[in-house]
C-alpha cells in the first residue's frame, strides 16, 4: 500500500498530514465495517483449534499474509509495521528512491502489540456481534485488514511530530534534551483536533454504516439521529475506538519518535 504523497515528496505541512489522517478515517471505518458482517466467530482465535497450524487461524492468517507482502515491499514505508516481524522474508524490490523524511528514529518504534491487544481484548466484541457462522477466514482476514488501517493510522504520528518539530524547534529542543514526556505531550496535545476528530469519526459512521432502502422511513427523514436507527457499526464505538485507542496511541508515537529525534 503506497503511502500518502505528503510522504513520499519531502513536502510536510501539518495540514497536508492532517489531509492524510482524515482520509485514513474512511478505510478505518469501511473496514469494521467489512468485519462487522460477520459475527464474533472465535474458533478462528482458538490457539490448536486446527491442528494444521501451528497457532491459531487467525496468526495463521497474519503471518502468512505480512510474509507475502513483506515480499512485495509493504515494509519498506516508515509507518506499515509486521504484527509479527520475527523472521519475515526481505523486500524482492529496490529500496524506495525518494530521500527519507523521517528521523531513523522511527524504524525502532512498533507499537504493534499494544494495537493487537486492544484490538482483540476491548474493540472487536464491542462491535461483532456474538455468534458462529463458520467463516473463519473471511474474518481473520478482515481483522488483519482492520489491524493494518489502524497501525498504520497510528505509525502516522511520525510524520505528525516530525512537522511539529520542524514548525517550531524552539519549543520542542528543550523538551527533547530533558528528555521530558509530559511536557512534549503537552505541546503536541490540540484538544479541540482531537474534539473534531471524534464528533467527525462518530458521523461518519453514520453515513458510512447506514442501512440503504429503497422505501422510505418516515422515521428516519423526521429525525437523523433517531436511536432506533441501526448502523452496521455503533458510531459511539468509533467515536471511543478514537478517544481511548487511537488517539492516544499517535500521541505516544509522537512522544516516542521526538525523544529520539535528536539522537
Ligand atoms: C495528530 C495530531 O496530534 C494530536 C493527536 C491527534 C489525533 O491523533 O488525531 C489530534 C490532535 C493532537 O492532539 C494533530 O495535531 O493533528
Amino acid at each position: 500500500m503506497a503511502a500518502e504523497s505528503n510522504s513520499k515528496s519531502g513536502i510536510l505541512t501539518l495540514e497536508k498530514v492532517r489531509e492524510a489522517l482524515i482520509k485514513q478515517e474512511d478505510t478505518i471505518i469501511s473496514r469494521l465495517i467489512q468485519r462487522a458482517n460477520f459475527p464474533l466467530n472465535s474458533p478462528a482465535y482458538d490457539e490448536g483449534k486446527f491442528p494444521s497450524f501451528p497457532g491459531s487461524l487467525l496468526q495463521f492468517v497474519v503471518k502468512e499474509t505480512e510474509a507475502l507482502q513483506s515480499k512485495v515491499g509493504r515494509y519498506e514505508n516508515p509507518e506499515e509495521h509486521p504484527f509479527f516481524p520475527e523472521s519475515l522474508p526481505l523486500s524482492l524490490l529496490p529500496p524506495p528512491a525518494t530521500p527519507p523524511v523521517l528521523h531513523p528514529a522511527a524504524g525502532s518504534i512498533n507499537i504493534n502489540e499494544k494495537i493487537w491487544e486492544f484490538y482483540f481484548d476491548e474493540l472487536l466484541p464491542l462491535f461483532a456481534a456474538p455468534g458462529d457462522d463458520g467463516s473463519y477466514a473471511s474474518a481473520a482476514s478482515s481483522d488483519l485488514d482492520c489491524l493494518q488501517a489502524i497501525s498504520r493510522r497510528i505509525h502516522y504520528g511520525y510524520y505528525v511530530a516530525e512537522v511539529k518539530f520542524k514548525d517550531s524547534p524552539q519549543d520542542y529542543e528543550p523538551a527533547i534534551r530533558d528528555q521530558d514526556r509530559d511536557g512534549l505531550m503537552k505541546l503536541l496535545t490540540f484538544v479541540d483536533v482531537e474534539e473534531m476528530v471524534k464528533k467527525r469519526v462518530a458521523k461518519k459512521a453514520r453515513v458510512l454504516g447506514q442501512e440503504v432502502s429503497l422505501v422510505d422511513n418516515a422515521n428516519a427523514k423526521t429525525d437523523k439521529h433517531n436511536a432506533s436507527e441501526k448502523y452496521k457499526v455503533d458510531p459511539s464505538v468509533v467515536s471511543r475506538l478514537y478517544e481511548e485507542w487511537i488517539m492516544p496511541l499517535t500521541k505516544l508515537v509522537q512522544v516516542e519518535y521526538l525523544l529520539r529525534r535528536l539522537d
